[in-house]
């Protein structure tokens, strides 16, 4: 019998508690939840709700109180910051809203910059191809001041991809961006997914970025408190609102 591989990023009772005492803020509360490979799962709920947060301890960018997070089979609970950085390096691309590109190198430099972190030397083919990917081939000696807000973000992602991580985490990628860019970006990370298999975590405040996911879920207070399943916008929308009500 074959058994199904295990999900990229897997979430087991984990709970973030900032401060102490008093002052505690259970950020997470005992939250389960597996994103499944190739799947784009979109992550929403009230501000202070948790999705940073969510976001940050699945991606190894934050420890847990308490509860294990698995990456890519390996768990990181109890992972040395050395061990943690490989991960990351490895099988984490981040891709955040406000692109956090390197002024003074090009987009291929940029691109490559993660292959040079990960001590790779970066092959030309392989910063051209995501740079393809993305519809910048012809912009790749381009600075980021030289590239629409739109471009600038695709750069991001072309980065977030060019070590074909197991995960890649979104936060907010559309949140700086006009509508006509911001859709131009939810279809280049559709495409992502449907033809690289690229699981993507995202989180967002807009329903019409969350309706591009194949599910949703929705937190409050800490705590996943619902999910749809390829929803529209409308749906999003309205389930959103009650969770604000
Ligand atoms: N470093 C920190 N120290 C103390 N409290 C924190 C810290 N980071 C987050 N929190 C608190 O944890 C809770 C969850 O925050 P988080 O940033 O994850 O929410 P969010 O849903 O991403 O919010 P937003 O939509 O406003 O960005 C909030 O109450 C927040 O104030």
């Amino acid at each position: 019998m074959n058994e199904s591989p295990p999900a990229p990023v897997e979430l087991a009772g984990v709970t973030r508690v900032y401060g102490s005492r008093g002052t505690a803020v259970r950020a997470l509360d005992d939250v389960h939840i597996a994103f499944p490979a190739g799947s784009w799962t979109a992550v929403m709920g009230p501000s202070g709700s948790g999705k940073s947060t969510l976001l940050h301890c699945a991606a190894g960018l934050e420890r847990v109180t308490s509860g294990s997070v698995r990456i890519a089979g390996n768990d990181i609970t109890g992972a040395s910051d050395a061990e943690l950085t490989r991960l990351r390096r490895t099988e984490i691309g981040f891709a955040f809203q406000t692109f956090n590109l390197i002024g003074s190198l090009t987009a291929e430099q940029n691109v490559a910059m993660p292959l040079r972190l990960a001590g790779r030397r970066p092959e030309r083919a392989d910063v051209h191809e995501v740079l393809a990917a993305v519809g910048l081939a012809d912009r790749r000696r381009h600075r980021p001041r030289e590239l629409s807000g739109g471009q600038q973000q695709r750069v991001a992602i072309a980065r977030a991809m060019v070590t074909r991580p197991a995960v890649l985490f979104a936060d907010e990628p559309t949140g700086a961006l006009d509508t006509k860019a911001a859709r131009d970006v939810l279809h280049l990370m559709r495409r992502m997914v449907d033809e690289r298999g690229q699981t993507t975590i995202m989180v967002t405040h807009d329903p019409a970025a969350a309706a591009s996911a194949d599910r949703v879920v929705f937190l409050r207070d800490g705590r996943i408190t619902d999910r749809l399943d390829r929803p529209s916008t409308r749906e999003v929308a309205a389930r959103l609102a009650d969770l604000e009500a």
